[in-house]
């Protein structure tokens, strides 16, 4: 949770690596995915210029872990505090096939327990190598009453918009925030982004990809039943004070989420949801 009074700074990164040369760089803060770099050095995260890399905001770009809310979808701050809290790092290493591990944990506290009255464990568990970044949720229910959440991971995809489609998502119904949260039956087979994108879709089990003229990433998920697409636009950004006008040209979110059906987790038990990103190069 965040301490606004003495704010710390946040860009104090745990730094792994692959034995292939990929790199992940992490902050405790919200047990963020500041940065992921594939081995050819290429960087697939977006991250704004503007991020204040302060102790008591969400730091904006990367992977934030959205938990136990998603948004404003309840009484807690927009996406829960999960983002806004220092986590502690469990375990840094290198795999026995060489790929690079991080495990960070957070359980309820004094501060949580005022705002969500339950007792958790949480851990982030993100293992890559070569061309993938698999993030994994893993939830505990420390107590000995069940509680509802809702959660994420809300990627945002380092891209060119302009040249930018995504795949994988005709068929679904989603839950469009831009338009008085109507539900609509996607038709698209190739989506382009060219306008402010707020929309929920609903249960995706196939994977979800965006590509550019120069790579495409595959995003699949496990666990999470909903992915979000988001882009603010210009009209977006113009309200979010940590992202430049013309950042929207940079990044698509293509998120893994549990919305429309919360997780109801009962004593001792355990949910895990997780995001596989892989690149692969566009031929040319
Ligand atoms: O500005 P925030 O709190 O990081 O949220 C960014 C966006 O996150 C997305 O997940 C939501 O669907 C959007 O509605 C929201 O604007």
């Amino acid at each position: 949770m965040p301490n606004s009074e003495n704010p710390q700074s946040t860009n104090d990164f745990l730094i792994a690596s692959s034995a292939d040369g990929a790199q992940v760089k992490v902050s405790l803060h919200g047990a963020h995915i500041c940065s992921w770099c594939t081995p050819d050095g290429v960087e697939r995260l977006f991250m704004s210029p503007l991020n204040s890399w302060r102790s008591d905001s969400a730091i904006r770009g990367g992977i934030p872990v959205v938990f136990p809310q998603f948004s404003n979808e309840g009484p807690l701050p927009k996406h829960g505090f999960a983002r806004v809290s220092l986590w502690t790092l469990l375990e840094t290493s290198r795999q026995i096939d060489g790929s690079g591990l991080i495990r960070l944990g957070l359980s309820d506290s004094e501060e949580t327990r005022s705002v969500f009255p339950h007792a958790f464990s949480l851990e982030l568990r993100v293992e890559f190598s070569g061309q993938e970044l698999n993030t994994e949720l893993l939830v505990t229910n420390t107590g000995d009453q069940p509680f509802e959440f809702t959660c994420a991971l809300h990627t945002y995809l380092s891209t060119q918009l302009a040249a930018a489609a995504v795949y994988g998502l005709a068929g679904h119904q989603y839950r469009d925030s831009m338009d008085e949260r109507r539900i609509k039956q996607e038709d698209a087979e190739v989506l382009h982004i060219r306008e402010e994108v707020d929309r929920v879709y609903f249960a995706v089990d196939k994977p979800v990809t965006l590509s550019d003229h120069q790579h495409s990433v595959i995003a699949s998920q496990a666990g999470f039943a909903d992915a979000v697409l988001w882009n603010p636009w210009e009209t977006g950004c113009a309200k979010i004070a940590d992202l430049k006008l013309d950042s929207y040209q940079h990044f698509v979110c293509i998120e893994a989420a549990k919305i429309q059906h919360p997780v109801v987790l009962a004593p001792n038990a355990v949910w895990r949801g997780a995001q596989n990103l892989e690149c692969v190069p566009v031929a040319v």
